[in-house]
């Protein structure tokens, strides 16, 4: 494998790919430091130029000065709707059914109780993602109880063969945090319509990283972060989606006062709002909504498509790179060589994963480390060039000497 006569081709490779590339200049809407490649954007995203001025009027004028006036002047008050509508597109959403705000966890939550209420009554199973990041298995338990569900644990590559007729709700990864396998959003959701069962997605590895599809593809519920791919910023507020034909009926177990029709009326019953808004909770996080606001800005005139096919190109040189670089045996890629089956990140297994992880931090390169021994590197195509792929992909090399 390892082939010092392959590094100064591998460079020059990187060189001309990153000239031939489109987003290249796309690098410049972020604030990265200099010297460092950043692999870790399906944990915490990149700042994105914009946001520290927003931000900064965001506090001195709208809050400083104009005050409790903002609500309506500032437009806070329709700021979950507003921001939903526009990360719609990028998750393939028409507007008016996703709202921003509160995290993952929490949406989750009023997803899969939302779920269970709008399956056909009598079932009794919702199944889950068995390799699922550990807050959904958490969460769904806990909705499961709580609606009479029983949980069974599926493997989403064969999870269509456990759907039937008892099946209530199915709550799957588009992505998988840790193996990086991309999971057939539009095949299972077809499956789980066709025995009348309610799909939650879980989107949060995929929304920004590749097309998502949410109307084409006919998913009921979704819900995902802001703080990867999106780069909303740490803690920026995660999304439901409640795909139109839902709405009506979508019955939220945390009905706020934020989601009411006349939310201003403080009536003490409720009734519901019309639309997505029916699935906000309490005030919203403004300081961080109005980052991922501006954090969007980043997308201006970039399709998700163009996404994609750079993130290919980008996680196909860094194996490459790797198969060149890193001696035999030392590591062996656990995310799918094909692409029909890869997100944006690459995971690879290796004996002390967790030490080698700390010694690429410290030469410069960031990714992470998930237990027991799996390396990630996340490739966010808006600000990483193939540059800093071969970079990685040498810097690991050295690091196995
Ligand atoms: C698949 C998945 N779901 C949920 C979460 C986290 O949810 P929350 O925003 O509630 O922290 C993460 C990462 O943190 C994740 O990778
Ligand atoms: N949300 C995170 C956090 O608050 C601290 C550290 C990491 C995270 C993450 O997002 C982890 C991420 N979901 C993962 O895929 O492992």
């Amino acid at each position: 494998m390892s082939d010092a006569a392959a590094l100064p081709a591998l460079r020059q490779r990187a060189a001309h790919l990153d000239t031939t590339d489109d987003l290249a200049k796309l690098r410049d809407r972020f604030a990265l430091p200099e010297g460092l490649v950043y692999l870790d954007g399906n944990s915490l995203g990149a700042l994105p130029a914009g946001v520290a001025a927003v931000t900064a009027d965001v506090v001195h004028r709208q809050w400083g000065e104009l005050l409790i006036r903002s609500w309506d002047e500032s437009n806070w008050w329709t700021a979950p709707e507003r921001i939903g509508d526009k990360l719609s597109p990028l998750i393939g959403a028409a507007p008016g059914q996703t709202v921003v705000g509160d995290s993952t966890s929490v949406n989750l939550f009023k997803a899969l109780v939302g779920a269970a209420r709008l399956a056909p009554p009598g079932r009794t199973r919702m199944l889950v993602d068995a390799n699922t990041f550990p807050t959904d298995g958490y969460i769904a338990a806990s909705a499961a109880r709580m609606t009479g569900l029983r949980v069974v644990p599926v493997d989403p590559a064969t999870a269509a063969e456990e759907m039937d007729e008892d099946t209530a709700v199915v709550l799957l990864n588009h992505v998988d945090y840790r193996t990086g396998r991309l999971h057939d959003l539009p095949a299972l959701t077809r499956a789980a319509r066709a025995t009348g069962a309610i799909t939650v997605w879980d989107l949060c590895h995929s929304a920004g990283a590749l097309p998502v599809g949410l109307d084409e593809h006919q998913v009921d519920l979704a819900v995902g972060c802001t703080y990867k791919y999106l780069n909303g910023g740490p803690g920026s507020p995660a999304y439901l989606y409640i795909a139109a034909r839902h709405q009506a009926a979508f019955d939220s177990p945390l009905p706020g006062w934020n989601g009411h029709a006349e939310p201003f009326a403080m009536t003490p019953g409720y009734t519901p709002a019309d639309g997505a808004v029916r699935g906000r909770v309490g005030t919203p996080d403004i300081l961080s909504m109005l980052a991922l606001e501006a954090a969007l800005d980043a997308w201006d005139g970039v399709s998700v498509e163009q996404v994609r096919a750079k993130s290919l190109a980008l996680t196909d040189f860094f194996l490459e790179c790797v198969a060149a670089y890193v001696p035999e045996g030392k590591v062996q890629a656990v995310t799918p060589a094909e692409h029909a089956h890869r997100g944006s990140q690459v995971s690879l297994r290796a004996e002390n994963a967790a030490e080698i992880m700390r010694e690429l931090i410290a030469r410069g390169v960031v990714g992470d480390f998930r237990a027991p021994d799996v390396l990630r590197f996340g490739f966010t195509p808006l600000y990483v060039g193939f540059a800093d792929v071969e970079r990685a992909a040498r810097t690991l090399g050295h690091v196995f000497g």
